[in-house]
């Protein structure tokens, strides 16, 4: 009788195997079509505790009852990095698994403040555009409308559009490998501001005043966050599985060694709710607002050590209720070489003096 598990047989047979395959290629998607993601999600306390404390967003809103009665929840609701991630996560076996990267994200909306911990999500997609890549011949790059839902009434909780790279079915003979810097440093100190502005402290007036400081002269407001995360085994792989995000870049070593990074890669949205949450350190958040622009510019590894960065764009006292005014904020996540990693606007509404 034949031993499978002999190993020269059992390489021969893997050999001649087929491989049922997971994910799509870019081929498959055509635009116009709605993907219903089947997976769901419950969104845990366990799971938004765990997301906010290893990504360091220890707002106590999120963590305490009073402190969330005084932001206006009934209780301590989801963290919104957290909803964000598990409305991705169920769309990745559909849209994303077979591989690619996660090249940016725009528009995001949440549609409701202060989810309940304990909500079910419902996730569907819409394949919105879809285009060859001229740089690597083996991809093409599809955006995607994502919404997630509530799955009890049907309410809509967040949306935005997602941009990806994605293998083609017939992959040509390049991957493009590792974009690296090219040498070309066009956007070099030179052509930043004379003056960098940081604010006093992180009430609204203290955005806005920074702006004014700022304005009629050559300066920006623009600041360090002190802190720091090193990014380990433990959030490259268990932060996006606990959003059944099935990207094998994240816990699959094996099909990542031949990838340029060699090693698995850290999930964007961990790195980028790190950096915010380093900024939101610094400030009185009264509401998230949303995102747009977000880019992730070069991969995460472990012992990667992830910093924040951000520059203030706009203080809006007209916006928002009377405690709170409306500050627009760009925020860079860099590693510890100093290499942007990620960056996107973000809108909230920060808390007045005494609010
Ligand atoms: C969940 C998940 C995966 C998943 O979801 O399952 C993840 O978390 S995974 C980890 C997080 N992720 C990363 O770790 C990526 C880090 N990043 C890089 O390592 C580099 O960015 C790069 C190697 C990918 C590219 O590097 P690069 O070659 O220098 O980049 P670019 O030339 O700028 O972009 C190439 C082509 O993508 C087009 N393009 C770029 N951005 C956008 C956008 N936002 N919208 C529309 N098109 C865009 C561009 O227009 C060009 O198109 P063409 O190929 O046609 O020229």
């Amino acid at each position: 009788m034949t031993d499978w598990t002999d190993p020269e047989t059992f390489a021969a047979a893997l050999d001649r195997a087929d491989t049922r395959e997971k994910g799509r290629y870019f081929e498959d998607f055509d635009e116009g079509a709605v993907i219903e993601h089947a997976p769901g999600l419950r969104l845990t306390r366990h799971g938004s505790e765990t997301w906010m404390s290893q990504t360091l967003n220890h707002d106590p809103a999120y963590w305490r009852s009073d402190a969330a009665l005084d932001r206006g929840f009934d209780a301590p609701p989801v963290h919104p990095d957290y909803l964000l991630a598990c409305v991705m996560g169920p769309s990745v076996e559909d849209l994303s698994e077979k591989g690619g990267y996660f090249l940016g994200r725009d528009g995001v909306e949440f549609h409701r403040h202060g989810v309940p911990l304990g909500t079910e999500l419902r996730v569907e997609s819409t394949v919105e555009t879809t285009r060859p890549s001229s740089s690597r011949p083996g991809y093409g790059v599809v955006t995607w409308e994502t919404r997630g839902i509530d799955a009890a009434s049907g309410e809509p909780l967040v949306s935005y559009e997602r941009t990806n790279m994605v293998p083609r079915r017939e992959p040509a003979a390049t991957d493009g490998g590792r974009s690296g810097s090219t040498g070309d440093d066009e956007s070099g100190p030179s052509l930043l501001p004379e003056t960098l502005v940081a604010p006093d402290g992180g009430a609204f007036e203290d955005f806005r005043r920074a702006l004014d400081e700022a304005a009629d002269r050559d300066a920006a407001v623009a600041y360090r966050h002190e802190r720091g995360r090193t990014t380990d085994e433990f959030t490259v792989a268990a932060l996006p599985l606990a959003t059944l995000n099935t990207a094998r870049q994240h816990h699959n070593a094996a099909a990542m060694a031949d990838s340029p990074s060699g090693e698995p890669v850290a999930y964007g949205d961990v790195t980028r709710s790190t950096a915010l949450g380093h900024a939101r350190s610094d400030e009185r958040t009264y509401r998230e607002l949303g995102y747009d622009g977000e880019r992730f510019h070069d991969f995460v590894t472990a012992g990667d050590t992830v910093f924040g960065f951000t520059r203030v764009l706009d203080a809006d006292g007209s916006a928002g209720p009377s405690r709170a005014g409306e500050v627009t904020f760009e925020h860079v996540a860099f590693t510890d070489d100093e290499r942007p990693v990620y960056s996107g606007v973000r809108r909230a509404l920060v808390d007045r003096e005494g609010a």
